[in-house]
């Protein structure tokens, strides 16, 4: 054999081996095996103990901001005006899937459920209100549109809304210390609600006309000085939100797996095909993350994949946890906007659909201020609901922060206005108040929250609008919430209820389609069951 036979023998020898290595490398990169997590973790160093909690752990204590509007405020360039989430794709809403029809069947609550659903107690009829002229020279109203029906045939009420003595007779500023003394149990409602047959679903525009301010019920005489009380009210300690966030670990236990696993699941069986693709979308969207956001982490995830090195479990799961995180927009501001003013409180809108937890959460997020050391005042605007006021009045007791509510069948707006003017004159950090359940449905009770908004905005400007929505009710919540964007301007998501819920996908559709960062979540009825939302903590909560 001579030499170049040899040379050339070994240079194919050395070909092949070549192409072999290749190949086993590119068979490696399509496939990915996946392992599993170990599911056991060392606590105590001794004892091995399956983590059950669910993942859930709000990493830091709420955050708080000072809130930027329009009204004349003197511009603070130490603090600069929190960014204002933007929608990451306007023109393209996601197509909304119709929402569920839901009845009293399943004891849940959602859209056009006042009608069907009764309450603990009764509601009042919707009644046209005649409020204070709308019209403020020096204020930046957000363009809403003036809602027709009752803003026409409002009368000339004085457009001076400082001027409170209408609604003054409707309202009842209650402080916990003073109603130890004089009311052991919170005012009862003494109003005579309008009991016509059929009231409740009847626009009552003649009362419009010929009431410029319901003036339903007898003012409850409470006394003005916390000097005339002898007893105080005994308050619940509070505890400090830093170290009580660890306690909310678990409480999502039931969403835990719901997309991780399935979805982990599909990128482990190895080549994915069409199919393979089709099954992990219909999984996205089985969770409630919506068509958009359900395109947008699938897309990503097929770039990744063809282009990083995931072989394990543990690389697929980090992959997935990124683009999911990705996807929830880390960058929003979700800082709550109560920090006072130079010039007086902030103001917080509660507003959503009954029965998703606006009271809870206005008293879980009162609760927060005040051991943060605010003062921290309620306006009780849900005069719709009899037991609502009362519910507030109670929690008011719970953290120490005065109420202002109104008797019921009063006027929402008015009810606001004098809790922001009571906040003012009190000089409190927040005024926090709590509106009625809104149904998208009835138009004159979405009227009555636009204006409750504006008239409040004509004695200082709203710096936070939270609409909260009720994890369970999945779409429907979607539903809900671009009805509230038409109305009032949301700043923010209370998303409550996530501990009953196996779907946390409406997160991701919420935000999508809004451009509104989630800020809270609610995991529990407990008090200190309200957590800041960041969406590290949520995805690994989900995966
Ligand atoms: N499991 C759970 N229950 C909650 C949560 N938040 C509120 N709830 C419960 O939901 C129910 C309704 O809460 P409310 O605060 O009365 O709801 P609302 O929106 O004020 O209702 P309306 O006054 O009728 O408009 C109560 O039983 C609350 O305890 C939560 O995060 N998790």
């Amino acid at each position: 054999m001579n030499t170049g036979i040899i040379i050339g023998i070994i240079v194919a020898v050395i070909l092949i081996a070549a192409l072999i290595v290749l190949g086993i490398m590119l068979s490696r990169r399509r496939r990915i095996s996946l392992t599993d997590r170990p599911t056991t973790q060392v606590v105590d160093g001794s004892k091995p103990q399956v983590d059950r909690s669910g993942g859930y752990k709000a990493g830091s204590g709420f955050s708080f901001s000072q809130g930027g509007t329009a009204l004349a405020e003197p511009p603070k360039p130490a603090q600069p005006k929190p960014a204002q989430p933007k929608p990451a794709q306007p023109p393209v809403q996601p197509p909304v899937q119709p929402p569920v029809e839901r009845t009293e069947v399943d004891g849940q609550p959602g859209v056009g459920d006042d009608a069907s659903v009764p309450r603990d107690s009764a509601q009042r009829p919707i009644a046209d209100v005649a409020l204070p002229d709308i019209e403020a020279p020096d204020l930046e109203v957000p363009d809403l549109e003036a809602p027709e029906s009752i803003e026409e045939q409002a009368p000339a009420q004085p457009a001076d809304t400082t001027s409170t003595a209408p609604s003054g007779a409707d309202l009842d500023v209650t402080t916990p210390e003073a109603t130890a003394e004089t009311a052991p149990a919170p005012e009862p409602y003494v109003a005579e609600v309008p009991d016509t047959a059929g009231a409740a679903e009847v626009e009552t525009e003649t009362a419009a006309e010929t009431a410029p301010v319901p003036e339903l019920v007898e003012p409850v005489e409470v006394p003005d000085t916390p000097e005339s009380a002898t007893s105080v009210v005994e308050r619940e300690e509070i505890a400090p939100t830093a170290g009580r966030l660890g306690r909310l670990r678990g409480r999502l236990a039931r969403s835990q797996g719901a997309i991780g696993k399935s979805v982990l699941g599909l990128l482990g069986a190895g080549d994915l095909d069409e199919d393979s693709w089709e099954e992990i979308e219909d999984t996205l969207v089985m969770a409630d993350l919506g068509t958009a956001s359900t395109t947008a982490v699938v897309e990503k995830l097929r770039t990744e994949l063809a282009t990083s090195n995931v072989r394990t479990a543990d690389e697929a799961r980090a992959l997935l946890r990124r683009v999911l995180v990705e996807q929830l927009h880390p960058e929003l501001d979700r800082s709550v906007r109560a920090l006072p003013h130079a010039a007086g409180p902030a103001v917080v809108l509660i507003v959503g659909v009954n029965g998703t937890g606006k009271t809870t959460t206005t008293g879980k997020l009162a609760r927060v201020l005040v051991a943060d050391g605010r003062r921290v005042l309620l306006g009780a605007a849900d005069t719709f609901r009899a037991a609502a006021a009362d519910q507030l009045h109670t929690w008011g007791e719970r953290v120490g922060a005065d109420v202002v509510r109104g008797k019921e069948g009063a006027d929402p707006a008015s009810v606001a206005f004098d809790a922001v003017d009571k906040g003012i004159e009190n000089g409190v950090d927040v005024v926090m108040i709590d509106t009625a359940g809104r149904l998208h449905t009835k138009t004159g009770l979405m009227d009555e929250l636009g204006k409750v908004k504006r008239v409040v905005e004509k004695k200082a400007p709203v710096d936070e609008v939270l609409l909260v929505l009720d994890a369970t009710v999945g779409q429907n919540g979607l539903t809900q919430a671009r009805v509230f964007a038409e109305v009032v301007d949301i700043t923010g998501v209370v998303l409550t209820k996530l501990d009953g819920t196996a779907k946390g996908g409406i997160v991701f559709h919420v935000q999508e389609a809004l451009g509104v960062p989630v800020k809270l979540v609610g995991l529990g009825e407990g008090a200190d069951d309200l957590a800041p939302f960041e969406p590290e903590a949520f995805v690994d909560a989900l995966l």
